[in-house]
């Protein structure tokens, strides 16, 4: 769905599909309404005249019972129409609200992993969330009334002009300048406002949430909210262009106010001098109480085309931030089918450089991991390791150079066939909020329970599994039930084992565990790796001492390649980091046996 350069009223049309219809005829009874809303006023016009024609006999006004139930039944009428258009766009408005989470959660799904880093999870659901209600609000209450008010103008200046043009012009006047100090609160630059206005409350969103994640670090190292700049500067930045906001409104909006409510103050002087001068004053007199009755209605009407257009601001901001999520460039995989026989993979000469980024990260990486080998990347932080890693499953596609599986173009694998042949186990293995059984199947849908036990048993879940209450079947994340780093990476095994995948990629996988924990996650490792075609990264040298090969990263290239031994008598960067390795080990031992 493409929604670049259309109206707002257009997106909502695509984003209701089947009922758009609703939307089109929502407008059509409002319009219909509003028309018809006048009506009455004309009716009582009527009235009052004929009351006047027999004045003081009033029992010879024949004609004042029809207008009386004329202007009651336009009354009745205009205000069903009003109810009917409400009811479809509501159901017009529940349908584009569910279509925006629909779409917008379809695309997520789609796009690169990356993304994820660059829009921190409480932006995105923010963007999806409020902007879907947003565009609720809009179209369920405020279309309406807006199609409403749209016709609202042409039939005021043609009952203005009906009954007497001179005091038609006296109310005319002043609303059409309070035209010009609208345009000067909402017209110009205002949109680029609402834009900013909305950025910053989306920053400031999420730099609260990142405020509340990090307040064990606030507590333990006693900082304030001054400490947490991006938060501190966020609420600044928002009341900044809040209150700029409201202070730029403050004279056209009294200017504004002013001219809407003229047209009753000027009436009064103006009506008493034509009545004064004219030879039917009955006539001058009836006039007069018709615009009196009915300028307050053009006043109300005005205060409410004030705050519509402040709406029909906000939704088209709100469509717009929604847009920027569906027209992000999605991965294209390839629905060939095709047939993978070996799971040897090779990288050929790749460069990869982030979006955004203005140096490559990786560059001309050659690198092959044989079918059924371990290979393992080392290097100092920051090197490339993740990056490389993440390439094979394209969380990130690559500028140069190919990947291939069984000398098959990654991209030219699809998705589903891809995503099968690899599991991945990340330096933070995500638990979700259900039972350690459906964390666990996630690896294998198809899976039964029995399959399931197996593989936390091969994984070393045996103990997490005794001392949670309800066993297999307890909820991670309800009361008092919390999985430790290490823990939480056993369980991210045990479904790396269910799934059974001929390509292992471990990242860091050893990063949270004590060394109890590191003992049982290494003999968790050797039954997932057993027959398998894996990369792993670590920063623990003695874990890949005997891999078949290490490839050591640094500054996005491959420094140097080779088994363990070989690497110690190249005694370049490797030797190196091994003898450091080895000195952090004794002076971790010194150190203990000091505190002993
Ligand atoms: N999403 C991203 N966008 C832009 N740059 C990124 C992104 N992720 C990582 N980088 C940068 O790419 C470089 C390599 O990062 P990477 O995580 O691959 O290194 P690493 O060798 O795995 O480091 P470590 O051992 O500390 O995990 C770093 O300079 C990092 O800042």
């Amino acid at each position: 769905m493409s929604l670049k350069n259309k109206s707002t009223l257009k997106k909502l049309l695509e984003f209701a599909d089947n009922r758009k219809y609703f939307i089109i005829f929502s407008i059509f009874f409002s319009a219909l309404s509003s028309i018809l809303s006048f009506l009455p006023f004309i009716f009582i016009w009527f009235i009052i005249k004929d009351i006047l024609s027999v004045f003081p006999d009033i029992t010879k006004a024949t004609e004042t019972i029809k207008y009386g139930w004329l202007a009651m039944g336009s009354s009745v009428i205009s205000v069903l129409l009003y109810f009917t258009s409400l009811i479809l766009s509501h159901l017009a408005a529940f349908r584009v609200e569910k279509n925006i989470r629909k779409f917008s959660m379809h695309k997520i799904i789609t796009l690169p992993i990356g993304y994820f880093k660059q829009n921190p999870s409480g932006k995105l659901r923010k963007i999806i969330d409020d902007n879907a209600s947003l565009t609720h609000t809009f179209l369920a209450h405020q279309l309406p009334d807006i199609s409403g008010l749209a016709v609202m103008p042409f039939a005021i200046i043609t009952i203005l002009f009906i009954f007497d043009w001179k005091l038609g012009i006296v109310c005319l006047f002043p609303l059409m300048i309070s035209f010009l100090f609208l345009k000067e609160m909402i017209g110009g630059n205002r949109q680029m406002f609402m834009e900013n206005y909305m950025n910053s409350l989306e920053t400031m969103n999420s730099s609260a949430v990142e405020y509340i994640r990090g307040i064990p670090v606030v507590k333990v190292f006693q900082q304030t909210v001054f400490s947490f700049k991006n938060f501190y500067n966020s609420i600044k930045n928002y009341k900044k262009y809040a209150s700029n906001f409201a202070l730029s409104c403050r004279i056209p909006l009294i200017k504004y106010t002013l001219s809407i409510n003229l047209p009753s103050m000027l009436l009064m002087p103006f009506g008493l001098i034509i009545l004064l001068n004219t030879n039917n004053y009955k006539s001058a007199l009836l006039d007069l109480i018709f615009y009196m009755l009915f300028v307050p209605v053009c006043t109300v009407m005005m205060n409410k085309i004030m705050h519509l257009s402040e709406s029909v601001m906000s939704a088209r901001e709100a469509l717009n931030r929604v847009e920027n999520i569906l027209e992000e460039k999605n991965i294209n995989f390839s629905e060939k089918n095709i047939t993978i026989e070996n799971f040897s993979i090779k990288f050929n000469n790749i460069t990869f450089k982030y979006p955004n980024a203005k140096e490559p990260v990786l560059k001309n990486i050659n690198l092959e991991i044989p079918e059924g080998k371990v290979i393992a990347l080392v290097g100092p932080s920051g090197g490339g390791k993740s990056t490389l890693a993440n390439l094979i499953p394209r969380f990130w596609d690559i500028d140069q150079g190919s990947i291939t599986i069984d000398n098959i173009n990654i991209k030219d694998i699809p998705e589903k066939q891809l995503m099968d042949n690899i599991a991945f186990v990340f330096q933070n293995s995500k638990l979700f909020k259900t039972s350690l059984f459906e964390n666990i199947k996630m690896g294998n849908p198809k899976a039964t329970k029995k399959d399931v036990l197996k593989a936390a048993n091969l994984a070393q879940c045996d103990d997490i599994l005794q001392k949670m209450p309800h066993g297999l079947e307890t909820v991670i994340g309800t009361k008092g039930v919390y999985l430790s780093g290490g823990e939480q990476q056993r369980i991210a095994l045990a479904r790396a084992i269910l799934k059974d995948s001929p390509i292992i990629i471990l990242d860091e996988a050893t990063a949270f565990a004590d060394p109890e924990n590191e003992y049982q996650i290494q003999k968790a490792f050797e039954s997932l790796i057993e027959n398998k075609t894996v990369l792993i990264i670590a920063h623990r040298l003695s874990s890949i001492k005997n891999v078949d090969k290490i490839f050591v990263i640094k500054n996005g290239r491959i420094e140097e390649s080779g088994n363990h031994n070989e690497l110690l008598l190249n005694d370049k960067l490797y030797s190196k980091m091994w003898d450091e390795y080895k000195s952090s080990i004794s002076w971790k031992v010194g150190k203990e046996n000091i505190n002993v």
